[in-house]
């Protein structure tokens, strides 16, 4: 089985970075995310990128209609633009939201753990832990700006970032709720759960795989404030100034000093958990779980 798959050559073969955006942004210039004119928003398909290099942040949205599950180009278009944000010496921050109505994100896209082969689900899960360990390990300030409903992988993401505001609205739920699919958070959800909300509130909700309403997200310490949806980007731009006015040399070695080990625990065992996903993943009982929840998501419309 191929491990060795680079998300690095991945990214160059999927797409060139900063290709034009699509849809409404494309070659136009709109005002940038903190207000100032005139500064060109750049991305790629499916992440959009509105830049405020005078004050030193970028808003970045997902827009992976109908609900921003995390499949392998999403994951892909999601690095490169953290990776362009954290090589330009303007930014020392992101804001990261959805453009998709009422929907933060519905977690990994499941087409990619169902009916594929060894191969795939290796890359895949590879992509996925790049993406957990860079946004955690991120020298930028990365704040969440909560905006619908929020799934399992797309919850992670979340709880991978500095600072998380949610919209005020009952149907915006978050959690790790893979036990619900039949199948299991990694160590690594597991601890960057444990990190944010202690070890009792996370073992209760991930043997459950509770999705937290904005109330009890609040309480339980999943996110730091709750603000009524129109209000969410300005919350979380507001927030950003307490961040941005600390000396960034010592935020980052602090964020460094809580995160390291975490993220070392994954790094130290990366490929073991690769196949270990592989081998949990491929197994007839998981995939036809998946399937039938796959169909219940379908059914529900119906
Ligand atoms: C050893 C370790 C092993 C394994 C570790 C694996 C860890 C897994 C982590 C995950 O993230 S698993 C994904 C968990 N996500 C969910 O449970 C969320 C599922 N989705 C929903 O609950 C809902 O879709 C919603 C997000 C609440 C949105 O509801 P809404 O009514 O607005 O949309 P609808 O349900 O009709 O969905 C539209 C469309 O999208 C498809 N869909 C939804 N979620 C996913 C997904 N995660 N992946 C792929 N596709 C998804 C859904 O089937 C619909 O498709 P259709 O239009 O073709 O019917």
């Amino acid at each position: 089985m191929a491990l060795a798959v680079g998300i690095r050559g991945l990214t160059r073969s999927l797409l060139r970075p900063w290709v034009r955006v699509p849809g409404p942004a494309r070659g136009r210039t709109e005002p940038a995310a903190g207000g100032g004119d005139g500064v060109r928003c750049f991305g790629s398909p499916r992440v959009l990128v509105e830049p405020d290099p005078a004050a030193g942040f970028a808003v970045m949205k997902m827009r992976n209609p109908p609900v921003n599950s995390l499949s392998l180009e999403f994951l892909t278009e999601l690095l490169i633009s953290l990776e362009k944000l954290e090589s330009d010496k303007a930014f020392h921050a992101i804001i990261l939201t959805s453009d998709c109505p009422g929907i933060f994100s519905a977690g990994l896209d499941l087409m990619e753990m169902c009916g594929r082969d060894p191969t795939h689900y290796a890359e895949y899960w590879k992509a996925v832990q790049e993406l957990w360990l860079r946004f955690y390990l991120s020298h930028l300030v990365v704040i969440s700006a909560i905006n619908g409903v929020n799934a399992a992988g797309g919850c992670l993401l979340a709880l991978s970032c500095d600072y998380r505001v949610l919209a005020d609205n009952p149907k915006y739920a978050m959690g790790l709720n893979e036990t619900l699919l039949g199948i299991i958070a990694p160590f690594w959800f597991k601890d960057t759960l444990v990190n944010t909300v202690g070890h009792r509130t996370a073992e209760r909700a991930l043997q459950l795989g509770l999705l937290f309403p904005p109330a009890e997200a609040l309480q339980v310490g999943m996110v730091d404030k709750v603000v009524p949806e129109d209000q969410v980007l300005s919350a979380a731009r507001s927030e950003l100034a307490q961040w941005l006015a600390i000396p960034g040399h010592a935020r980052q070695l602090t964020k460094s000093l809580m995160r390291k080990p975490t993220a070392d625990r994954l790094l130290k065992e990366r490929d073991a958990d690769i196949q270990n996903f592989v081998r949990f993943i491929s197994r007839d009982a998981i995939q036809k779980a998946l399937r039938v929840y796959l169909e219940k998501l379908k059914q529900k419309k119906t």
